[in-house]
Order: structure tokens, then C-alpha cells, then sequence
């Protein structure tokens, strides 16, 4: 049994694995990353691995007071992936990027993927069907663009989600909702495209918080997985392990 921690800059999920079946998913703030880790392991007694893949701010050290109960694997730019890293900086690449791309080619393999993931920032990922793995693009996810309207002006106020009654939005409040969502939208059908403009055919997995959100709002066909990251870090650490 295996724990998988995804430490994003929101919030930490987690999910515990029988080899690829999905036990359990568990979501928290990094504030309550040692104590809830402690509560799953005294759950699921049988874990004995725990890996973590981490974009956020939390030390590494912190999870090291869990060693006595668990041997922990951290996935960093020095562990085994099943593609090429193209990217020109490889050492600044996300490593939940490179998680998403070990998935991507682990589970939908011989295509070009396209890796969609809706969290704090948006993030594209490009991996061609030679397993290169091209890169992609970072823009600002929807919380991220309703904060920047609010703090960034004098007087637009802070609202949460929510989809927009028509495109014309005939309020300050339908205004920003139209702005964020079909903004968000527009960018991915846009980017999408773009992306048709250079490859025949491509599958497109979405995931990331904000997927099923915003998944019906999206024309083109998708596949849409919350888990993804969570269970591409099962086969990232599965495929470090057969090394
Ligand atoms: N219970 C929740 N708590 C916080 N954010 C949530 C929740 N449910 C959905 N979200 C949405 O998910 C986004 C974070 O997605 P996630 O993929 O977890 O981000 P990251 O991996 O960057 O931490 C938030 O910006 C918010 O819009
Ligand atoms: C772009 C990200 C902040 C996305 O993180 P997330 O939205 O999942 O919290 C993360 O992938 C990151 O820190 N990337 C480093 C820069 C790069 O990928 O080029
Ligand atoms: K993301």
C-alpha cells in the first residue's frame, strides 16, 4: 500500500494506492499536512511508502518526522521519467508537471497528449507520441484571476466562482464572472487550437481543482480526471521502483 502526496500552492491531496487501485483521496491545507498524514496512517496500517511530489511551500524537512512510520520518496528532477525532457531550463520544470507528463505517457501511450491542468496556475503540457516531452504554458488559474482583479484595483469587489448568466455581462459581478470564466475558457479552446494548427491528432486530459468546473464550458472533447496527478504519482513512483 502506498501514500501519494501532491503538495500544489493551494492545497495538499493526498490518496492511498493498492498498487493502481485509488483507496481513498484526501484534501488539506499544508497547516494540517503532519497531522492528517499521521491520521492516514494510523488508518491504513499497511502503507509503507509514502512519495510526494511538491510545487508548494512546504520543507522538506516537515515530512521527514514521519520516517519512523513510513519509508518516504520525494519525486525530484533526479528520479526516472518516461519521456525526454525537452524543456530548455529541465531543473526549473515543475515536478508536478513532469508527474502529469509521466502519466500521461505511462497511461495513454504511442500519441501526442496534451496535459490541461486547472489548479492554482493553469498549466499546458505538451508530450508527443515519441514521448518528448515539449513543454507547454503557465497562466494564472481562476482563484488567482478573481484575487488579482480584486487586490489589483480600488474598488472590484473579491468573488468566488461561479459561471456567468450570459457573455454580455450586464453587472459588475457578471462583468468579472464572464471575464474569469469565459476567459478561461476562451484561453483553453484557444490554446487548444493552437495546438491542432501543429498536430493532426492529440488526446487532451484535463484535471486540477477547477476541472470539473469548468469541463462542460469546453468544446473540444476531454478527458477529465481530478485524480490524475494523484495517480500519476502512484505510476511515477511504480515506474522509479522497476528501475
Ligand atoms: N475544497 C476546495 N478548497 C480549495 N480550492 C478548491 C476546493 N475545491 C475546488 N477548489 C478549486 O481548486 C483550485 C485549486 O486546485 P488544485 O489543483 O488543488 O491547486 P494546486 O494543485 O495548485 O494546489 C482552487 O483555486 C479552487 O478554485
Ligand atoms: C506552474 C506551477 C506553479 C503550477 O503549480 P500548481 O498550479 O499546480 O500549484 C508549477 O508547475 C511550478 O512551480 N513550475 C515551475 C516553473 C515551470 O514549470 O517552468
Ligand atoms: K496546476
Amino acid at each position: 500500500m502506498l501514500l501519494t502526496i501532491d503538495v500544489g500552492n493551494t492545497r495538499i491531496k493526498a490518496a492511498v494506492f493498492e498498487q493502481n487501485r485509488l483507496i481513498e483521496i484526501f484534501v488539506f491545507s499544508n497547516e494540517e499536512l503532519i497531522q492528517k498524514t499521521n491520521y492516514i496512517l494510523n488508518q491504513y496500517q499497511k502503507v509503507k511508502n509514502l512519495v510526494v511530489a511538491s510545487v508548494g511551500n512546504v520543507e522538506k524537512d516537515l515530512f521527514l518526522s514521519l520516517k519512523d512510520k513510513v519509508e518516504i520518496h520525494f519525486i525530484t528532477h533526479e528520479s526516472r521519467f518516461p519521456f525526454t525532457n525537452l524543456y530548455s531550463t529541465p531543473t526549473t520544470l515543475g515536478i508536478d508537471r513532469m508527474v502529469l507528463a509521466s502519466g500521461a505517457v505511462i497511461q495513454f501511450p504511442n500519441q501526442n497528449r496534451l496535459v490541461i491542468d486547472l489548479g492554482t496556475c493553469i498549466t499546458y503540457d505538451f508530450i508527443d507520441e515519441k514521448d518528448n516531452y515539449l513543454g507547454g504554458a503557465i497562466s494564472p488559474g481562476i482563484r488567482l484571476r478573481y484575487e488579482s482583479l480584486h487586490q489589483q484595483t480600488a474598488k472590484l469587489p473579491l468573488l468566488t466562482k461561479n459561471h456567468p448568466d450570459n457573455f454580455i455581462g450586464n453587472s459588475t459581478q457578471e462583468a468579472i464572472h464572464s471575464g474569469v470564466i469565459n476567459g478561461v475558457a476562451l484561453e483553453i479552446d484557444g490554446f487548444i487550437k493552437l495546438y491542432k494548427s501543429q498536430y493532426a491528432k492529440f488526446i487532451i486530459i484535463l484535471t486540477g481543482g477547477d476541472a470539473e468546473f469548468l469541463a462542460i464550458r469546453l468544446k473540444n472533447t476531454i478527458f477529465a480526471n481530478s485524480n490524475f496527478l494523484l495517480e500519476s504519482l502512484n505510476q511515477t513512483f511504480q515506474y522509479n521502483q522497476n528501475d
